[in-house]
């Protein structure tokens, strides 16, 4: 619903032209400050009446824009800037300057601004962020002097200091892993604030309920150690019981504040740590860690999509992934009992993972049930050729490991193959799309985590998909936050995978896509919400009584509308 609908849940959008809000809830802004303000700065769509009304006149020019016309001129703007991070540092200042406008803009052109403010642009601006920050588009949570200054609630206090008293969703990161560019300390934040308007701008949900938190601990990486503009904390990262302490009194903080049904998802956490802290909050909070559990049900989805064009169930195929942390584990969230207890992607099949047990002295813990007896191998073209993998997935981090012989090796057989670089931002694919189009001689079906533009091939326009948690966790939080859901479960991802698989038409696999394309995603995230709703009231976890007749129309009616309010 790219236009959205005329109200919402939150009141926010309730106001018609007959029936006029007023633009402030606690304190009173009018005239430059009323300007000042992104969330009820109109800029030139202030129309004459509320110019008068609002102490408006002389500060702005004569002329009254439509939202429309300021859409247009904005998008000629961006379109200007030949450079991706300009065009992202001009989104954030319209997001800090107008936010609706900001909103209307990217609802409106998801697919052409989508690169721009979240993969791969937004990696590339957490790199530069010393150099681009403006304004705290969050809340840091550092380690600073030492814990005991946390004892009694500071943490608390902390986001007291937020400007929103209600806070439904919390993206956090401690920047360890970010993307595929490793540690960024705490210039992760542009991951949060990124995911953070796509909650809002694919999701639906209310931008001012929406709270990105970054945690700095310390970074170690030497770069931005010596890096005289580096602004976090000056100290190797905390390990062990320092960085559990912190993370217990942030948990601890959030319910007091936000209440029982806050949504904490976790992002780009390294994975020591990402898989503990699921273990652990999971049965206390409404917790999700999109790396682990979104990416899986995005993968998984893809999977169930590709079938139609690759033949077969999912126990006929042979998996070869390249990597095994977080993204290649799925979903592990210690409901021991009443759920599921495997990787997300071996409910549907038998499936034997590639960590040779020649490694399992080694490896973690929650890696071991994955080890297979196999010889090892060295290279992954050895091991294409000795598993003979129907489907290849690359979650490793590193770029450019699908050579030529390992695209090759897989369509040898002469047989459609599914390969999926799963591997974040550009510069750590796996391989671009021409690549694994023009090397398999068109045989692959591909689709990767960043966006790759259409190819043709022998006459043949080929689409990939994008396999992004991107078209998972926006519809998904929505629909744990409209049913009041108060716990995540693992079957909640097993629907949106199919959710999301349903969506995939003849149209879209004649072009070789296994996703559906950004374009339609507030209608995907409202399917997917109703799915997740559904699960939650079914699982007795909703809290929001009754249950809605209707899911899908519920989840859209909630959904943030970016079109101005006018103001009485
Ligand atoms: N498309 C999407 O929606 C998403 C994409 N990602 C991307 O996936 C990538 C990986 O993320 P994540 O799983 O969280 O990272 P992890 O650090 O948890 O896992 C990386 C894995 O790759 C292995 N690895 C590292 N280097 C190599 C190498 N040279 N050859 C083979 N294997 C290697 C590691 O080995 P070892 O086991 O020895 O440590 C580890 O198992 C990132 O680029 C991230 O941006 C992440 C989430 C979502
Ligand atoms: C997409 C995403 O979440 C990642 O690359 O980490
Ligand atoms: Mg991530």
């Amino acid at each position: 619903m790219a236009g959205g609908v005329d109200d919402d849940e939150y009141g926010e959008d309730s106001a018609t032209v007959d029936q006029p809000i007023t633009p402030w809830t606690i304190s009173v802004a009018s005239g430059y400050s009323l300007m000042r303000d992104s969330r009820h700065n109109k800029g030139l769509a202030f129309t004459e009446k509320e110019r008068d009304a609002h102490y408006l006149r002389g500060l702005l020019p004569p002329v009254v824009l439509s939202q429309e016309l300021q859409e247009k001129k904005m998008m000629n703007i961006i379109r200007q800037y030949t450079v991706p991070l300009h065009r992202y540092m001009a989104m954030i200042d319209l997001q800090e300057r107008n936010e609706r406008l900001f909103y209307k803009l990217l609802v409106n052109n998801v697919e052409e601004l989508l690169p721009i403010v979240y993969t791969p642009t937004f990696g590339e601006a957490c790199q530069k962020f010393g150099s681009i920050f403006k304004h705290p588009q969050g809340l840091y949570i550092s380690l600073k002097e030492n814990m005991t200054i946390y004892i009694g609630g500071k943490i608390l206090e902390i986001l007291k200091n937020w400007t929103e008293r209600t806070v439904q969703v919390i993206v956090v990161t401690d920047g360890e892993r970010i993307l595929g560019l490793g540690d960024l300390g705490c210039q992760g934040m542009g991951i949060p604030v990124g995911k953070l308007s796509l909650y809002t701008a694919l999701g639906g949900v209310c931008p001012s309920l929406c709270l990105p938190v970054t945690i700095g601990v310390g970074t170690n990486n030497e770069k931005l150690l010596n890096d005289e503009f580096y602004m976090g904390l000056r100290q190797k990262r905390a390990t062990g019981k320092e960085y559990a302490d912190l993370l217990q009194e942030f948990m601890c903080a959030i319910k007091p504040n936000y209440g029982e049904k806050i949504l904490i998802q976790l992002e780009d956490f390294a994975n020591h740590n990402a898989f503990e802290l699921l273990a652990r909050y999971s049965s206390t909070h409404l917790f999700f860690n999109d790396d682990i559990q979104g990416t899986a049900a995005v993968v998984l989805a893809g999977l169930l999509s590709a079938l139609r064009l690759l033949g077969g169930t999912l126990a006929d195929h042979t998996f070869l992934f390249l990597g095994a942390g977080e993204v290649r584990l799925g979903r592990r969230n210690g409901n021991k009992g009443t759920e599921l207890s495997s990787d997300l992607i071996a409910l549907e099949i038998s499936e034997q993972g590639l960590i040779f047990s020649t490694r399992k002295e080694s490896l973690q813990d929650f890696k071991k049930p994955w080890a297979l007896d196999h010889e090892s191998v060295t290279e992954l073209r050895n091991a294409v050729e000795a598993i003979k993998p129907t489907i290849l997935i690359g979650t490793s981090g590193v770029g450019k490991q699908f050579t030529k012989e390992v695209v090759e090796a897989m369509a040898s057989l002469n047989k459609t193959r599914l390969i999926m670089v799963l591997s974040n931002p550009t510069s750590q694919a796996g391989c671009t799309a021409e690549e694994a189009y023009t090397w398999s001689e068109g045989r692959a079906i591909f689709a990767s985590g960043i966006p790759f533009d259409p190819f043709e091939y022998n006459g043949k326009t080929f689409v990939p998909g994008q396999a992004n948690n991107a078209s998972i966790f926006p519809g998904f939080g929505l629909g744990l936050i409209m049913s009041g859901s108060i716990r995540v479960r693992d079957n909640m991802l097993l629907e949106v995978s199919k959710a999301l698989a349903s969506q995939v038409t003849e149209k879209h696999y004649e072009k070789g896509m296994i996703y559906p394309p950004f374009k339609d995603i507030r209608k995907i995230s409202a399917n997917i919400a109703a799915k997740v709703a559904a699960k939650a009231y079914q699982l007795g976890l909703a809290s929001h009584l009754p249950q809605p007749e209707d899911l899908v129309e519920s989840a859209e009616k909630c959904m943030y509308n970016p079109v101005y309010r006018c103001y009485r």
